[in-house]
């Protein structure tokens, strides 16, 4: 009997937690017993699964309970050129994914922004935000601790701030409901996406409102943060980074390269990405931003999850007045970092390079903001080729050509 299947065979008998494996034996092997016993009970063969190309013991931090990896398919588009406030010079795009037609699309976008000179990029906001949710007695008692927070707002900065090196309180923001109330904090959390850094530091400042006033904390995270949640306030305030991307096209590009007209373009743009947007209650009034924002998480190690954020985006497109086509594309609450989370593993970590963004930036934050920028041209490479396809009636041929 091999050492997973005695270890297995342990976990059966009730000996061993499924969960306790690694106090047992190293990563992989406590991977492999879990593995037998999944594959056992299930009946599912998990070959694949175990074929995986890095030592468990690197993803201890990321994942509990491992049995395996899933394997994404990855893919580059561009080279494109990027002229952004962090991020300049051509580069590939990393995107992982299962959309067949997907890269080919933001391929084919990329291939006009070189075109037409490359793309703009800047991040105009920044701030991650964590907000606990703190009940009264009442409204009297709301206001003053609403008061309190703004008296006191270096002292609660220095509590936040000591249980971190980076990260930097930039806001606290008092939002009062009755007996609740939600102090929104506000991070510079540099080059980590943060919700560690922020969730760690706020717990902090919680311990001294708690100690100094009569509120008392209900829960850490009170939704006004918001995380991993569809929600305007992360579309109108930001949440993580804001980042425009933008370019403006001649007329004879975007019909030699995407078959269509900048008038058809801006109309498509019009009544499907704002108009219908607007009638369906929608909060992200674009095409297809959340697949360039996925694939792009996937790829560099970023928490999946926060996709929901990342697709709170407004494409605009118009004719110039020489009749060329300008397209932007505004991500509000792009949450990303360069170190932390799921970064530091092997294949993510070389995503990053492919950009050119591992780890901490100099200037702390410049990386994170590169990777902002880079992600929302590959936002806007998609957009731009989406539209035109939907222009040129191609959208459905794609697909039947490429995505099946
Ligand atoms: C498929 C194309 C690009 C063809 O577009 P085309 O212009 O007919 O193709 P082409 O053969 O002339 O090639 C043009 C360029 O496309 C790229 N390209 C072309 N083929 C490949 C390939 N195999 N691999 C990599 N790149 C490729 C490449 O850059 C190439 O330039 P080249 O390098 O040859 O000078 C176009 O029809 C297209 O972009 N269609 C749109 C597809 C799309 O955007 N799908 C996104 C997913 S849809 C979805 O998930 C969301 C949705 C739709 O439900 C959201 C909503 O409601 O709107
Ligand atoms: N706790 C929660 O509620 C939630 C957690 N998550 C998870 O949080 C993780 C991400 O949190 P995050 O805080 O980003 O990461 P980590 O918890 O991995 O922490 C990253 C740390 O890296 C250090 N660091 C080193 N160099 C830099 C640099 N250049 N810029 C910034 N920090 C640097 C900082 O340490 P120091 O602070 O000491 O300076 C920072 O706190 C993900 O795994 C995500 O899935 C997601 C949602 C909610």
């Amino acid at each position: 009997m091999s050492l997973a299947e005695d270890l297995a065979e342990r976990v059966r008998e009730g000996e061993i937690r499924l969960h306790e494996l690694e106090d047992h034996t190293d990563a992989d092997a406590a991977a492999t017993a879990r593995r037998l016993l999944v594959a056992d009970e299930s009946g599912a063969d998990l070959e694949a699964t175990g074929a995986y190309a890095f030592d468990a013991a690197v993803a201890e931090p990321n994942v509990e309970n491992m049995v395996g990896a899933v394997q994404i398919p990855l893919g580059v588009a561009g080279p494109v050129t990027i002229s952004g406030g962090a991020l300049s010079g051509d580069r590939y795009l990393p995107l992982a994914t299962t959309e067949g037609a997907l890269i080919a699309s933001v391929n084919r976008g990329c291939g006009v922004l070189d075109a037409a000179g490359g793309a703009n990029a800047r991040v105009t906001k920044t701030g991650m935000t964590r907000a606990p949710v703190f009940k009264t007695d009442g409204i009297v008692e709301s206001e003053a601790l609403a008061a309190w927070t703004r008296d006191n707002a270096d002292r609660l900065r220095e509590a936040a701030e000591s249980t971190t090196s980076h990260g930097e309180v930039t806001d606290v923001t008092p939002y009062v409901v009755g007996n609740n109330v939600y102090l929104r904090f506000r991070y510079d959390t540099k080059d980590a996406m943060g919700m560690n850094m922020a969730t760690i530091a706020t717990g902090e400042a919680c311990e001294l409102i708690e100690a100094e006033t009569d509120a008392s904390l209900v829960a850490l995270s009170g939704n006004l943060c918001t995380d991993k949640k569809p929600a305007a306030i992360n579309a109108i305030e930001g949440r993580g980074r804001s980042v425009t991307a933008d370019v403006t096209i001649p007329a004879e590009i975007v019909e030699d390269r995407l078959h269509t007209t900048p008038g058809a373009v801006a109309e498509i743009n019009t009544r499907k990405n704002l108009v219908g947007s607007a009638k369906a209650g929608s909060l992200g009034f674009n095409a297809h931003v959340a697949n360039v924002v996925a694939a792009m998480f996937l790829a560099t190690g970023q928490d999946e999850a926060q996709v929901v954020e990342g697709a709170n985006a407004i494409t605009t497109a118009e004719v110039t007045d020489g009749g060329d086509l300008y397209v932007s594309v505004s991500i509000a609450s792009l949450e990303v970092g360069t170190v932390g989370g799921g970064t530091k593993l092997p294949t993510q970590a070389e995503g990053l390079e492919i950009l050119g963004v591992r780890g901490g930036g100099e200037p702390a934050g410049s990386n994170a903001d590169a990777l902002a920028e880079a992600i929302t041209v590959g936002a806007l490479a998609g957009e731009l080729s989406l539209l035109a396809a939907l222009g040129s009636r191609h959208l459905s041929s794609a697909h039947a050509d490429l995505g099946r």
